[in-house]
């Protein structure tokens, strides 16, 4: 079940421990495929009213296999004030061609014309993986609305090339935590990741170390994040386990995965969390 009453408490330990000020709600770690219309519509509200005036955006994903779905979360993102919408590609009866692709998303921010749109293009869970560029080109005169991507893919030039063809009022963001920065070398504006949860302070300190041309220290946060997961993926790394490492390192009471995700197995969250301690002993 959804837990409406650990929400006020995420917000703070996210801005007041991890420095993490703007929240992408609903999406693959919210698992929101597996959530109801009814449901997403709860979080989605009280995450915007527990935010406010503690962080600067609330980004909620509003994508469903069903089109008429989608236009309601859409409509509904609106009314609470959140400050934009993003969707997935629907991944039943996928679209076959950049063509579909933009005909749903048009539907779908077309019933939130105010709400700025974007487009999260995650091909490994999605299955849909139609050529970017031909999904962003033009986009504007079909959608006013959009203003970028949560790109969550490894292809770095299919990156780039977002980015290269990204107009200066989008947000191109990142979405591999495991080597954001080569996304960041390729211009990303930003990043969205789930491990961010619990490595949001840190990955603040990799992007400024960055952006001060510091490579050497960006690139020793990313090997350590690097490490991290690559230890975690050997013992066996989803979503359950990123969230049982949520829990044991915020405290937070966030819960298990909803089936047909499992709950991750006792000791195996153990382990990660120690390899976590030894790697990032400041926190
Ligand atoms: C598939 C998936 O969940 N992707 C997330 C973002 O979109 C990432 O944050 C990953 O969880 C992260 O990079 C760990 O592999
Ligand atoms: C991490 C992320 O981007 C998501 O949960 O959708």
């Amino acid at each position: 079940e959804i837990n409406l009453t650990e929400i006020g408490r995420y917000i703070d330990y996210l801005t007041e421990k991890q420095s993490i000020n703007s929240i992408f709600v609903n999406g693959t770690t919210g698992e929101s495929v597996s959530l109801s219309v009814a449901e997403r519509k709860t979080l989605a509200e009280e995450w915007c009213q527990k935010a406010k005036g503690k962080m600067d955006q609330v980004i909620v994903h509003v994508g469903c296999m069903s089109l008429k779905d989608s236009q309601e979360l859409a409509r509904h993102a609106a009314q609470i004030g959140a400050n934009g919408i993003a969707v997935i590609a629907p991944s039943y009866f996928k679209p076959s061609t950049a063509d579909a692709l933009r005909t749903f998303l048009h539907h779908v921010s077309s019933v939130a014309p105010a709400l700025p749109f974007y487009y999260y293009h995650i091909p490994a869970l999605t299955g849909v993986d139609v050529p970017l560029s031909d999904v962003l080109e033009n986009i504007e005169e079909l959608i006013p609305s959009f203003r970028g991507v949560k790109f969550t893919g490894c292809d770095l030039t299919e990156f780039g090339q977002c980015v290269s063809h990204s107009r200066p009022h989008w947000s191109v963001l990142y979405g591999i935590d495991e080597q954001l920065l080569a996304g960041l070398a390729m211009g990303a504006h930003g990043a969205v990741g789930s491990t961010y949860n619990y490595l949001g302070s840190h990955v603040h300190k990799l992007m400024s170390a960055f952006e001060k041309g510091d490579l050497i220290k960006a690139r020793a946060i990313q090997f350590k994040i690097q490490e991290l997961l690559s230890y975690a993926k050997k013992l066996g790394f989803d979503l359950g386990v990123n969230k049982q490492l949520m829990n044991d390192v915020s405290g937070l009471c966030l819960g298990p995965p909803r089936s047909p995700l499992m709950p991750c197995p006792h000791a195996r969250a153990l382990s990660i969390k120690q390899k976590y301690q030894s790697l990032f002993p400041e926190n």
